[in-house]
Formats: structure tokens, C-alpha cells, sequence
């Protein structure tokens, strides 16, 4: 038997314009989360993310569109659940802590209708849920950034809502405690099973912690998939570029696969249709092959010569040009400095035949 997997919440053509807007912040978006996902929303800033996270929070009401949260109708057009009355928890950018209440208070406040026994129950397994045991019964000021940030994301996940939502959770956070919370932030909300939604504008945190990433543009969905997808095969060069360096050489169809300025390459599994005039890679794709170093079973043996190199520390940026051509160029990295003019054989594995190339001109 296939597993019940089923959508927690599904948004269909949600749009919102605030009054006054003469852009839709958000526009005609529709996605589903599946039960126990972390998704993330990422964007340049003023993209939407925030508001798309607000409309699902119900803390703006969309123009079009509706909400659907575990089977049930959350908003639709102008009518929404109000928030208190959506089974939600939130985080904010800014924690929102009560500052008079100590720890144990602040994570103790969503939970209502249940006995005093009951609550400390909750409470104390939220404190070692988030480790945070050593602290009840201190106050917010009293606490590292880090900490209140756990504080307030015990606070929202004591009442088990249905819908985790982050906003920001790493921008209050500096260089090194980043890395440190996101790996404790995906354990905890895994090991609820809590479905998540954060906001995010660090490519790489959405890459790192989410299952899936929604990619949001001028108010708009343009692609949401597993992160290896959205970095392997973005659907445009907008999406390519937002997640890294990469390279996009024009190619001419030939029998089999494609002509490229640096050699040919096969069409392998993949269909080239009419509209593929160019080759995606990303620089960590491309192999220098050593000298004299037989032909690899797999991929063929393109050529070019160096144009630049740029020591990164732990690897080396090349540029590598085609031997009888000056405009194609490829980005790779290296473990070793070549000095320019050197030729180098290398193969390109995975690489993608594409329909888009540079993001400037889209
Ligand atoms: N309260 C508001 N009133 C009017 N316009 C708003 C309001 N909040 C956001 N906007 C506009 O809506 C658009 C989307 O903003 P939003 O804050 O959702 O983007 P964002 O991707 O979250 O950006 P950031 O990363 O900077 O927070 C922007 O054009 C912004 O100027």
C-alpha cells in the first residue's frame, strides 16, 4: 500500500495588491505543502515571500483565491478564518517575546483548556524539545540571540499547530550561529513532524533545510521543487542565477546531440526539443581531466584553454575559453592554479540542454 501522503495546506490562484499598490504583491499563486515538508519560500527582497507567508498566517486577507488547511477552508476571497482561529504557529523576525514573562511563561502562553499538570507536561517537554531545560525560569534579556529564538519557536510549537511559519529565522543571527541554529531549527521541526513554511532571502539556508523551495518573483510562483532540482535544473536563468554561478554556451543541434564552441556533447536519455539552444552547468560540473589521463568511460572529452584563474581559497575559479572561438566561456572550479593560457580537457557531468541563457536579458 503507497503511504497517505496528503496536503496539509494547498493555496489555489491566491493574489493580494495592498490598497493604495498599483503591483500585485502576490499574484496567482497556487502550491501545496505535503504533511511533515519544510518548505521554503525564497526572493529577492519585495518579491512577496512575506506577504504570501502573512496571507497563510491570516494576518493579511487575499483579494483572490483560497486556502485550504488540513481539508478545510481557510480563506476564500474575501472571507478568512481569523488567525486565532487557524491552528497556526508563527515565529516573527523579531522573536516577539513577552519580556515579563520568564521562559516557562512565554512557551506556557498558547496553551489553553487544559489542567495546570497537563500544561507543565507540555511546557517541560518543549524545554527539552528546543534545549532550553537549564533556563525556565530566566527572561528574554537574559538570553543569547540563539536562545530566544528558540524560546520563541517553543512558544510556537507547544500547542502543536497544524502549520509551522518562519519569518527570517536566521537574520537576527550572526555568521556563526547561523550555520548552528539552522541544523538544530530542521532537527527540531523534523522531529515533530511539524509541517513548516519558512521565508528566507539566503539562498542557501533554503537549499540546506527545506524539502522543498518555492521560488517567488514579482509576486509570482516561478518554480518549487526538491532543492536539488531548483540548483540541477532551475526552469530559467532568473532561477540559475538566484542559486549560484553557472555557465550557458550557445550550441547548434547536430545528430545525437549538440555542438558546443568546447565539443560535442550526446543528447544521452534526455529529448532535445526546438526551443534547447544552449547548455546549463554549474561550475562544480565541470572535471578538469589530468594529463595524459585516459578517456573516462562516461561523458566525452571537451577542450579549451584558461583564460583566468581566481584563488577562492578552497578552490580555484577558471575561465576557460574554446581554442578557435572568443565568445563562449565556462566557469568551473578547481583543486589546482592553472595559469592562463594552459589547455585543458575536461568533461561536464551532469550538464542540461536549456532554453534560456542570461538572466540580464530575460
Ligand atoms: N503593508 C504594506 N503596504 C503596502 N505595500 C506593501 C506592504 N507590505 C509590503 N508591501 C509591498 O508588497 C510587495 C511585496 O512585499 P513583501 O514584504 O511581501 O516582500 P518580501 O519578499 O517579503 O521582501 P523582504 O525580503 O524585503 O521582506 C513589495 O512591493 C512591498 O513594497
Amino acid at each position: 500500500m503507497t503511504p497517505d501522503i496528503h496536503p496539509v495546506l494547498e493555496l489555489l490562484h491566491v493574489s493580494k495588491t495592498y490598497p493604495g499598490g498599483s503591483v500585485k504583491a502576490v499574484d496567482n499563486i497556487s502550491l501545496s505543502v505535503e504533511k511533515g515538508a519544510i518548505l521554503a519560500l525564497v526572493g529577492e527582497s519585495g518579491s512577496g515571500k512575506t506577504t504570501l507567508l502573512r496571507t497563510i498566517a491570516g494576518l493579511e486577507v487575499p483579494d483572490e483565491g483560497s486556502l485550504i488547511l488540513s481539508g478545510q477552508v481557510i480563506s476564500e476571497g474575501r472571507k478568512a478564518v481569523p488567525v486565532h482561529k487557524r491552528n497556526i504557529g508563527m515565529v516573527f523576525q523579531d522573536y516577539a517575546l513577552f519580556p515579563h514573562m520568564t521562559i516557562a511563561e512565554n512557551i506556557g502562553f498558547g496553551l489553553k483548556g487544559m489542567t495546570q499538570a497537563e500544561k507543565k507536561r507540555i511546557i517541560e517537554e518543549t524545554l527539552a524539545l528546543t534545549n532550553l531545560e537549564e533556563n525556565p525560569g530566566k527572561y528574554p534579556h537574559q538570553l543569547s540571540g540563539g536562545q530566544q529564538q528558540r524560546v520563541a519557536l517553543a512558544r510556537a510549537l507547544a500547542p502543536k499547530p497544524e502549520i509551522l511559519l518562519l519569518d527570517e529565522p536566521f537574520s537576527n543571527l550572526d555568521s556563526i550561529l547561523h550555520d548552528r541554529v539552522r541544523e538544530d531549527l530542521r532537527k527540531i521541526v523534523k522531529a515533530t513532524g511539524i509541517t513548516t513554511i519558512l521565508v528566507t532571502h539566503h539562498t542557501r539556508d533554503a537549499l540546506s533545510m527545506a524539502d522543498q523551495v518555492a521560488v517567488i518573483h514579482k509576486g509570482r510562483l516561478l518554480q518549487m521543487d526538491a532543492p536539488r532540482m531548483i540548483y540541477n535544473h532551475p526552469v530559467s536563468g532568473y532561477v540559475a542565477n538566484l542559486f549560484g554561478k553557472y555557465s550557458c554556451i550557445n550550441c547548434i543541434r547536430t545528430e545525437g546531440g549538440m555542438q558546443t564552441p568546447f565539443g560535442k556533447m550526446p543528447a544521452g536519455n534526455t529529448e532535445i526539443s526546438p526551443r534547447m539552444s544552449r547548455l546549463f552547468c554549474r561550475p562544480e560540473h565541470i572535471i578538469v581531466l589530468k594529463k595524459n589521463s585516459p578517456q573516462p568511460a562516461e561523458g566525452s572529452v571537451l577542450t579549451g584553454v584558461v583564460e583566468a584563474a581566481t584563488f577562492l581559497g578552497d578552490h580555484v575559479r577558471i575561465e576557460v575559453k574554446p581554442e578557435n572561438a572568443q565568445k563562449a566561456r565556462l566557469i568551473l572550479h578547481a583543486d589546482t592554479f592553472y595559469e592562463p593560457g594552459t589547455n585543458l580537457r575536461f568533461i561536464i557531468r551532469p550538464y542540461k540542454f536549456v532554453d534560456f541563457g542570461d538572466p540580464e536579458a530575460e
